[in-house]
């Protein structure tokens, strides 16, 4: 794929969005190899090249007249408004958001004299139900301007379904801030991937490319059923993706996340589909030093820092027959896979989340052995 903004520098990304999309895999795929080096992989679950991301999140530069949504990469404002990684209908709505940005009179944020009001616009997109739209504000200031426009934005956008600020007052590279306001009537947006319909809302993880995350859930679904389990926990669920596809009635299964936020969709998600989940806002190492008994199936997915330490040991005292770890950093799985001697990979395979970079999302099945 011919990528402007990387030939020219501006845009560093996707480092390897010159190679060919098989070599990628290729390479991936050998680093995969390296931590299992005695199993034969699965052959890797491959991605769209381009249009497979469904959010985006900008920095807003340039003037209330004239923004700018894209990256700053070094002193340059780099618009990244064409980017490929987006599915096409972003690029009317940046057009949308860039005409309301200017109506609104939102003047960006600039690091470098802290002055002006909008940071960042983060936008997610679902086939099913629409658009979510967050501003990223300094402070309140404009939050009255912004509502009083809204409903002509909305008429331009019907598919806008939840319109919020959030408050992010501090002069750092952080994202967002702890405060949201939600201007919409709806505060959740949902998303089908398979069979199964999630929810999702500011502040609250979902998985970035939807076909791959599809494919994931459903391989974890494939892989498990012989294990016929009677009791599953989803440690790091977020909004329940796993939880979700692995629930039945005649399972017990228990999701443990520490947003609120996000166990406030899955179990939104869970009484929609009417299943019963028990889904709880807890620290994951908290929840499994506090359990008295183990599940049979240990489904975990943390962020890129891993387990840990303590958890990995808990694991091992608490033994659950089998574990299904969904990682998005094979550095600390690796690391992980150590400290759980006991249990053994019987499958892994890549998922390719995030085509043209170095990340890699896998899924490995373990059994306990020995027992
Ligand atoms: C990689 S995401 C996985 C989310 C989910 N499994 C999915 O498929 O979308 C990691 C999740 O771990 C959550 N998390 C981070 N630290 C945690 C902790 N100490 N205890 C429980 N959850 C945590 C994050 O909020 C995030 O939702």
């Amino acid at each position: 794929m011919y990528c402007e903004a990387f030939a020219s520098g501006k845009c560093v990304s996707c480092p390897h969005i010159h190679q060919s999309y098989l070599q990628q895999l290729q390479r991936k795929q050998a680093q995969l190899q390296q931590i299992f080096p005695e199993l034969p992989l699965e052959l890797p679950c491959p991605s769209e090249t381009a249009h497979f991301r469904n959010k985006a999140k900008m920095v807003v530069m340039g003037s209330s007249q004239a923004p700018v949504l894209g990256i700053l990469n070094a002193d340059e404002q780099v618009d990244l408004t064409a980017c490929q990684l987006y599915p096409t209908g972003f690029q009317q709505a940046f057009a949308l958001l860039i005409d309301f940005i200017r109506l609104v009179g939102l003047e960006p944020y600039q690091l470098d004299s802290r002055r002006g009001e909008l940071k960042f616009i983060l936008l997610s997109y679902s086939e099913l139900d629409g658009w979510l739209l967050r501003f990223v504000l300094r402070s309140q200031h404009h939050l009255a301007a912004i509502r009083k426009h809204l409903p002509a934005l909305q008429q331009q956008w019907p598919t806008l379904k939840v319109v919020t600020v959030n408050l992010q007052p501090e002069h750092k590279a952080i994202l967002e801030g702890e405060q949201e306001f939600v201007l919409s009537a709806e505060a959740m947006l949902r998303q089908q991937l398979n069979d199964v319909v999630l929810y999702l809302q500011p502040q609250s993880f979902f998985q970035t490319n939807s076909a791959v995350a599809a494919a994931l859930y459903q391989t974890a679904r494939d892989w498990t059923a012989a294990l016929k389990p009677a009791r599953i926990w989803d440690l790091f669920c977020g909004v329940g993706g796993f939880a979700l596809h692995l629930a039945s009635p005649e399972v017990q299964v228990t999701g443990i996340e520490i947003s609120a936020s996000a166990i406030d969709c899955a179990t939104r998600a869970a009484l929609e589909r009417g299943v019963s989940i028990d889904f709880r806002a807890l620290d994951a190492t908290a929840f499994a030093d506090a359990a008295a008994q183990a599940p049979d199936l240990l489904v975990v997915n943390p962020p890129r820092r891993g387990l840990g330490q303590s958890l990995c040991q808990r694991i091992e005292t608490l033994k659950p027959k089998a574990l299904l770890y969904s990682s998005c950093n094979p550095i600390t799985l690796a690391k992980d896979l150590q400290s759980l001697p006991a249990y053994q990979p019987q499958r892994a395979q890549l998922f390719d989340m995030f085509p043209h970079t170095d990340h890699a999302e896998v899924l490995v099945l373990l059994l306990r052995q020995g027992d």
